[in-house]
């Protein structure tokens, strides 16, 4: 399986592309829409998201609420095309036109993909840069997540995730009890969190970044259950599930750091404290007594929930700006203001499940080959039954 996305973010729309999903696979818009309203919600984000109200059009690779194996086109409009239609078309502008819509963006954020986009494509309006580099595009990535949450749903795989840390506030109680908990009770908080007290700390630390006109990163979690053992391999660098899915948490607009399992705290402890020992029963097979490693070792699955944190840094966009460099007079200026979110830390939460779930999916088609969705969930029954009884 794999995907691409196109589309700018004040452009008419968001396309996703998905080939090599398996056929059969029940799909319809509302198991898209789902996920695309989780990332659109969140505390903290700006005015853009009372514009988009996201709904997915799916115009390719699904008949009758199934996938036919063919390749899955998805369109996302955006709303605020609207408004953009001058500044954002397609066909060369008159000399007025352009006197009229224009407003070059000369001044490059810091921390934002700007001036490096300028510098490596010739852009002396960096409005060409912000459009495709914007996170705007998160949303047809979460349409390639959600197809693939369906198709791990179907094989009795569960994605979720949790906001771990806000500004500094981290949540103590990070404990659920079992994955439907953690799906059900991260729902009901506004910044996804399912410590109550820390979740409100967060908010306030959201609105005083806001006021300040600042803006603040985070720590999110996802974690996925029911998984084979040995997905992934060891044999060869480019075939470790870990690497991979470090690699796709990795490009997600603002994420600056992954860990797996406890991550950079198993620099500080010895091996004692960090290996997870393993147990056997008749029932259930091999297991590990703890889970610090988040369900990988040698770039494979254990069989273990997976645990994978990412770092997002805080928002380039400030309304109070930074001082940059106006690349047309070289003179010192403060930065573009552009419409910002203040945190988009809970909406990235929802990316960040998204993306693991694609890697994750497309490792269980690659691993259990199928072209149908019965094949498939043989194969992964048969594979599942050999781990009982190895
Ligand atoms: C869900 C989400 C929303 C974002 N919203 C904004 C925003 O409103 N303003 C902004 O400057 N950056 C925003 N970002 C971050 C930028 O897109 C990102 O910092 C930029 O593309 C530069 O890439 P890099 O930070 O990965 O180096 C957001 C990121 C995500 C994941
Ligand atoms: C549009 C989305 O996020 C955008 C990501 C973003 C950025 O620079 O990354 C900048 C903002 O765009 P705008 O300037 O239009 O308000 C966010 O709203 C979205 O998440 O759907």
């Amino acid at each position: 399986m794999r995907y691409l996305t196109a589309g700018e973010s004040h452009g008419p729309q968001q396309t996703t592309i998905i080939e090599g999903v398996p056929a059969h696979l029940e799909l319809l818009q509302e198991d898209i829409n789902k996920e695309l309203l989780r990332r659109q919600g969140g505390y903290g984000r700006g005015r853009r998201m009372q514009i988009e109200k996201d709904q997915v059009e799916i115009l390719s690779g699904v008949r009758h609420g199934k996938t036919t194996g063919a390749p899955i086109t998805l369109v996302v409009k955006n709303d605020d095309y609207k408004h953009w239609t001058k500044i954002m078309g397609t066909e060369p502008l008159s000399e007025e036109e352009e006197k009229e819509v224009k407003r070059k963006i000369t001044r490059p954020r810091p921390g934002h993909a700007d001036l490096n986009g300028a510098i490596k494509y010739n852009h002396r309006d960096m409005r060409n840069v912000l459009e495709r580099s914007s996170a705007r595009e998160t949303t047809a990535r979460v349409c390639a997540g959600a197809v693939a949450k369906k198709l791990l749903k179907s094989l009795g795989i569960e994605v979720a995730g949790q906001v771990l840390e806000i500004g500094g506030v981290k949540a103590e109680n990070t404990e659920y009890n079992g994955i439907k908990d953690l799906q059900e009770r991260t729902e009901s908080s506004p910044v996804r969190c399912l410590d109550e007290e820390a979740g409100k700390k967060m908010m306030d630390a959201i609105d005083q970044a806001k006021k300040e006109g600042d803006s603040i990163g985070g720590v999110v979690q996802a974690v996925v259950e029911g998984l084979p053992v040995g997905l992934g391999s060891y044999v060869h660098y480019d075939r470790k599930l870990d690497g991979k899915i470090s690699g796709a948490v990795m490009s997600i607009n603002a994420f600056k750091g992954v860990e797996i399992g406890i991550g950079f705290e198993a620099a500080r402890k010895p091996g004692s404290k960090v290996h997870d020992e393993i147990t056997w029963d008749e029932k259930e097979g091999y297991k590990r007594k703890t889970n610090n490693l988040g369900g990988f070792e040698g770039g494979m699955t254990n069989g273990m929930p997976v645990l994978v944190q990412g770092v997002m840094k805080p928002i380039p966009t400030l309304y109070k700006p930074l001082n940059s460099i106006d690349i047309d007079s070289k003179e010192s200026f403060q930065a573009s203001i552009e419409r910002s979110d203040s945190c988009a830390v809970p909406a990235a939460s929802v990316v960040m499940e998204n993306v693991v779930a694609f890697e994750v999916a497309k490792a269980i088609v690659e691993a259990f080959g199928a072209d149908r969705m019965d094949a498939l969930k043989r194969n992964l029954e048969e594979q599942r039954q050999w781990e009982r009884e190895f």
